[in-house]
């Protein structure tokens, strides 16, 4: 008889929720993380879909400081009892790598598999955490999740003025979470630094690779689409809708999930 062994037995996993943005591109007059959709705000949202994940885990959700106390009140009522999740919320800082470092920080020793997640992104399903989760078990690397680009896309200068049409094939538009062994993240986050303004990477793959490190992809969802400006809520509160009478529906069917 032979036994498959893992070889990459990455056991305990974090995640790593960032949500101490300004939100100035939505400007909702509130921290974007703390906008409601649907009646919820955004952190919400994703703390049910973390808490959801098999196995358990430390999640550590960064907020800015003065919303500290609140998320920890209103993430911790989430965890169902009994639940193997642990949660932390810590300050976050003024770009967006700079939260993920500290979140990475404030995560157990024994985290050995870090999932950085935008809670800009409410209605990204458990299956993509899954996913992302296990591709980075089987291969040892550091996994994002992509879909393919769809527009024709031109490269124009600052007076609208376009210049080419650039080659597509290669491109892929790059969701969360973003899949990392501990160490590699940590240390990449470490040599970064504060990177000079202008030149601050815009997601941790960046980092990883700016470090030397590869980075691999997997299939990514629509539904992780981000909020980022006001068209985004129109379009996330209809995914919602459509979501919502999914599960009625199938609640409703015969043998469905009463
Ligand atoms: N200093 C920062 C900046 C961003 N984020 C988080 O990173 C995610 C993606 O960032 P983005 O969509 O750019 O959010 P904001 O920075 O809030 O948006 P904007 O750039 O429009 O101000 C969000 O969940 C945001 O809360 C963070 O934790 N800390
Ligand atoms: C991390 C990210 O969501 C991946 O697509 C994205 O890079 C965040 O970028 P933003 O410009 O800070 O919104």
């Amino acid at each position: 008889m032979t036994f498959e062994v893992d070889p990459h037995p990455l056991a305990q996993l974090g995640v790593v929720l960032v949500a101490a943005g300004r939100g100035e591109r939505l400007g909702a007059g509130v921290p974007k993380a703390f906008v409601e959709l649907g009646g919820r705000t955004l952190v919400e949202h994703c703390v049910e879909t973390i808490v959801s994940l098999h196995g358990g885990g430390h999640l550590v959700i960064v907020v800015p400081e003065e919303a500290a106390a609140a998320t920890l009140e209103l993430a911790s009522r989430l965890v169902p009892a009994g639940s193997a999740w642990e949660v932390a919320v810590t300050p976050g800082g003024r770009e967006r790598h700079e939260s993920v470092r500290f979140g990475v920080a404030a995560l157990h020793e024994t985290v050995d598999l870090v999932l950085v997640h935008d809670a800009a992104r409410p209605l990204t399903p458990a299956a993509l955490f899954e996913r992302v989760g296990a591709e980075v078990r089987r291969t040892g690397a550091s996994v994002i999740p992509a879909l393919p680009v769809v527009d024709t896309l031109k490269r124009v200068s600052a007076d609208r003025v376009v210049h080419e049409t650039v080659d597509r094939a290669p491109l892929v538009a790059v969701q969360t979470p973003q899949g990392f062994p501990r160490e590699q993240l940590a240390a990449a986050h470490d040599r970064l630094g504060s990177a000079p303004a202008g030149s601050e990477p815009t997601d941790d793959a960046e980092v990883v690779q700016r470090a030397g490190g590869s980075v691999r992809t997997v299939e990514g969802e629509t539904l992780a689409h981000k909020l980022t400006t006001p068209g985004d809520l129109a379009l996330l509160e209809a995914l919602l809708q459509a979501l919502l009478a999914e599960r009625r529906l199938a609640t409703t069917q015969p043998g469905g999930d009463r």
